[in-house]
């Protein structure tokens, strides 16, 4: 695992709140002080993201959230800033309710916002609307609110979460704020690095309003962040080796009209390191595989026999890129499935196991996609984009293995509820055969005698950050092949 920092720590909102009180009780740090930390850090900020800005439109919703956003509009009045206020109902509860009196104690006006509402055009926007209380999709007011602030023509800071979000899923059930930048307090909430949530936070910044490290001993967190620094877990190589130090990766799949899915699994098993690396296919598709990288080794897969030699020779599995769900295919996943080899199962591979649950080899590794995870649980993929972190955990012990459950904020869980979270990758690698890449470096490091964790974690890392170096400015367009390249720069750990 990374180094464990509370700036890598993921959190619960319910975790979240555990901390607030826990400060509030045993860290002698009250309530008010802590939103008066939350504003001072937000305002800094905000003038640091914005350094021309002198003019600002507030909005204040009825809980803490606005409390955050009442004192950070003292704030910019005293430093002498334009400051309009924009409130969500009459009256504020708890904390914010001193804060929302300070406001007008010192003349700050407000206008309570209705249908009609129009925002003051200002330099810049803050979003205190909602933040970890949201309770239900915003409707009316809310919304219309949300919805002003999307039109909004300056820029936009959102206080702790951007409204309308799921702090603890990153789902959006109703309408969400797009924030420029996101100032987030106390820890990170989870939802702000998957699904909806990579949209919504612009710019991410996290304040631990100066809790001290022993008030969250013992809570959370829920997930850690991968961090660059985990490629360390690839130890360096000594000089006098040769390639069966590292590994013979077999992969198994191709049927019909796919050789391109094994042929993009076995090259990138080459370019994490992988000492050898064989495919098992369709006699018709051994030329189109070996064709243009003769450095992989390709046997046609036609009987019992010739399978059984090349799991003899293998010493990790990659099965399903291509395989299909046909007779060819499940005889071949059947015999790798009772090998008993480290194992990655991703595609149809997964799709078979759905269909028929076998036990699984000590050392497997998942990697499905949202489609794919919800065939495994049995449900839709709607059901489980609505709580990923859930979902991924629920698969890992079902299965007793480790899963990637893919996507937006990659998700890396174990059996035992361990969960780590991939926040890099880009909009660039949903495309085709990114999903095989992907297979072919866990499958690599697997050979190269990661554990089924480590690989998981650094290949879902490494995959993320070779599709970023790769895409660069320009995603849209970008193939799973342009990784190749990128994939022997991150492994090597050069810097993007
Ligand atoms: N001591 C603390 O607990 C601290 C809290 N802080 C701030 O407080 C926030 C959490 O505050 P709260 O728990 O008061 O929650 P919020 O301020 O996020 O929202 C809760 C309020 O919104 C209402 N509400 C929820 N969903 C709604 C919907 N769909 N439509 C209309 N109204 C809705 C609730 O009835 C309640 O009044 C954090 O996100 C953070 O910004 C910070 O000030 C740091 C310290
Ligand atoms: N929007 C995105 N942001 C980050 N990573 C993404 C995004 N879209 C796809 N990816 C990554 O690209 C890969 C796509 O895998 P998959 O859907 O199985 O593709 P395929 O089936 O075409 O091989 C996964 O690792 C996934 O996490
Ligand atoms: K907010």
């Amino acid at each position: 695992m990374p180094t464990s920092s509370r700036s890598t720590n993921l959190y619960t909102v319910e975790q979240v709140r555990r901390i607030d009180q826990a400060a509030i009780r045993e860290g002698g740090l009250p309530g008010t002080e802590l939103m008066q930390r939350a504003a001072t850090a937000a305002f800094a900020a905000l003038r640091r993201i914005w350094p021309q800005a002198r003019t600002l439109t507030v909005i204040a919703g009825s809980g803490n959230n606005g409390g955050d956003a009442f004192l950070l509009a003292r704030l910019a009045r005293e430093a002498q800033w334009q400051v309009q206020l924009v409130a969500l109902g009459e009256r504020s509860g708890g904390d914010a309710a001193a804060a929302r009196d300070a406001w007008i104690r010192e003349g700050g006006r407000i206008t309570v916002a209705d249908m009609q509402t129009r925002l003051p055009d200002a330099d810049v926007l803050v979003d205190g609307l909602f933040g970890t209380g949201i309770a239900r999709a915003p409707e009316g007011v809310a919304a219309h609110l949300i919805e002003a602030m999307n039109a909004f023509r300056g820029g936009r800071l959102a206080l702790d979460v951007p409204s309308g979000l799921d702090a603890d899923n990153g789902t959006a059930p109703g309408p969400v704020l797009r924030a420029d930048a996101t100032v987030s307090f106390v820890g990170w909430k989870r939802g702000l690095f998957t699904a909806d949530g990579v949209d919504c936070c612009g710019q991410l910044e996290l304040d631990l309003l100066g809790i001290p490290d022993p008030v969250c001993a013992g809570i959370g967190p829920d997930c850690e962040l991968l961090e660059a620094g985990f490629a360390n877990v690839l130890p360096p190589r000594i000089r006098n080796v040769n390639k069966g130090r590292f590994g013979h990766v077999l992969i198994i799949g191709g049927d019909i009209g796919m050789p391109g899915s094994v042929r993009l699994a076995g090259e990138a098993a080459l370019r994490v390191g992988a000492g050898l690396v064989s495919i098992a296919t369709r006699a018709q598709h051994i030329g189109a595989v070996v064709g243009d990288r003769p450095e992989l080794m390709a046997m046609a897969a036609d009987g019992p026999q010739s399978t059984e030699a090349m799991l003899a020779r293998a010493s990790v599995l990659a099965v399903g890129p291509g395989l299909g769900q046909g007779a060819w295919g499940h005889a071949l996943w059947d015999k790798a499935l009772r090998a008993g080899l480290p194992l990655v199962l991703d595609a149809d591979g997964l799709n078979l196991l759905a269909r028929q649950p076998l036990p699984l080899p000590a050392t497997t590794v998942l990697t499905p996609h949202p489609g794919e995870a919800a065939r495994l649980l049995g449900c839709d993929t709607a059901a489980i984009q609505a709580d990923r972190f859930a979902a991924a955990r629920a698969l890992a012990s079902r299965y007793a293995c480790v899963v990637v459950l893919k996507g937006a904020g990659s998700l890396v869980a174990a059996a035992d509820g361990r969960i780590a979270l991939c926040p890099f990758g880009n909009p660039g690698m949903a495309s085709a055969g990114m999903g095989d890449v992907l297979t072919g470096v866990v499958a690599g490091l697997l050979a190269q005698g990661l554990g089924a964790w480590d690989a998981a974690c650094l290949g879902t890392l490494v995959h993320a950050r070779a599709g970023d170096r790769a895409a660069g400015p320009r995603p849209r367009g970008m193939i799973a092949s342009d990784l190749f390249e990128a994939l022997r720069d991150v492994v090597n750990g050069s810097p993007s």
